[in-house]
């Protein structure tokens, strides 16, 4: 979301702003997990965070940023955890949908870390469950991950450029599986998932 393409003073620039906010934040999180300065350096820190924490929390919201449908006709959320801009904890993935499934390009940081100079299983898994899950809505089955089978077959680098890739396999009533992968540029596969997602009766009133 660029700052420079919206008018400034509506809601769009306010989002605009508050997505800059959370690029900032990424920012500072890596700079977090990196910083090798002193102590004294450290404390300053610590007091200029306190102080920008207490401006931020002085109005909050009950739940972050909703589904919603932006200016330009597409479906964002910036909330989300993995692709929300105004989500700090985001990376955030910009998924391409195309025939048959989505792709992203990901490139993981320090920040994400499991295993010493490799990226933590948990996010692996977090990624190809969202771009397993979108595949499922791409194909007209939206659901809630039922079960998700991750199979972790080489260590993830951080600081390289990745792609991931996931695709709708098939439907039985509210049942839809998918399965994924985070690849290397090459094609070879690190980590591969399948998955069921079912779409609760709730959201289809059955
Ligand atoms: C809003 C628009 C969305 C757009 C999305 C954009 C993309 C976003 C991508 C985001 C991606 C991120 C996604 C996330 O992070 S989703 C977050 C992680 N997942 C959850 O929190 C899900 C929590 N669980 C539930 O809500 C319910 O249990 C669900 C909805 C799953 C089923 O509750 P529901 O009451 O509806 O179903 P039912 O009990 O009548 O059972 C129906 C059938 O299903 C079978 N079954 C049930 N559970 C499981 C299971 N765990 N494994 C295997 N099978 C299971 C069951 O045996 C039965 O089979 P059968 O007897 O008929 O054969």
């Amino acid at each position: 979301m660029s700052r420079m393409s919206v008018e400034l003073g509506t809601e769009e620039s306010r989002l605009a702003a508050l997505c800059a906010l959370a690029q900032q934040t990424r920012e500072l999180m890596d700079a977090v997990a990196l910083t090798d300065v002193g102590e004294d350096d450290l404390t300053a820190a610590h007091a200029a965070l306190t102080a920008v924490n207490e401006r931020l929390r002085s109005v909050l919201r009950q739940t972050p940023q909703p589904f919603e449908i932006a200016p330009d006709g597409t479906l964002r959320h910036l909330g989300n955890a993995v692709t929300g801009g105004a989500n700090p904890h985001a990376l955030p993935l910009l998924i391409e949908v195309r025939d048959g499934g989505v792709r992203a390009e990901v490139v993981f940081r320090p920040l994400h870390e499991g295993p010493p100079g490799a990226v933590h299983g948990g996010i692996s898994a977090m990624i190809l469950d969202h771009l397993l899950g979108q595949a499922v809505a791409a194909a007209g089955s939206a659901g809630m991950t039922g079960t998700l089978t991750v199979r972790y077959r080489r260590p993830v680098p951080y600081g390289t450029p990745l792609v991931a890739t996931a695709e709708y396999t098939r439907t039985e009533g509210r049942k839809t599986w998918a399965e994924g992968r985070i690849s290397l540029p090459d094609g070879e596969s690190l980590v591969e998932a399948t998955g069921l997602f079912i779409t609760p009766s709730a959201w289809i009133g059955a």
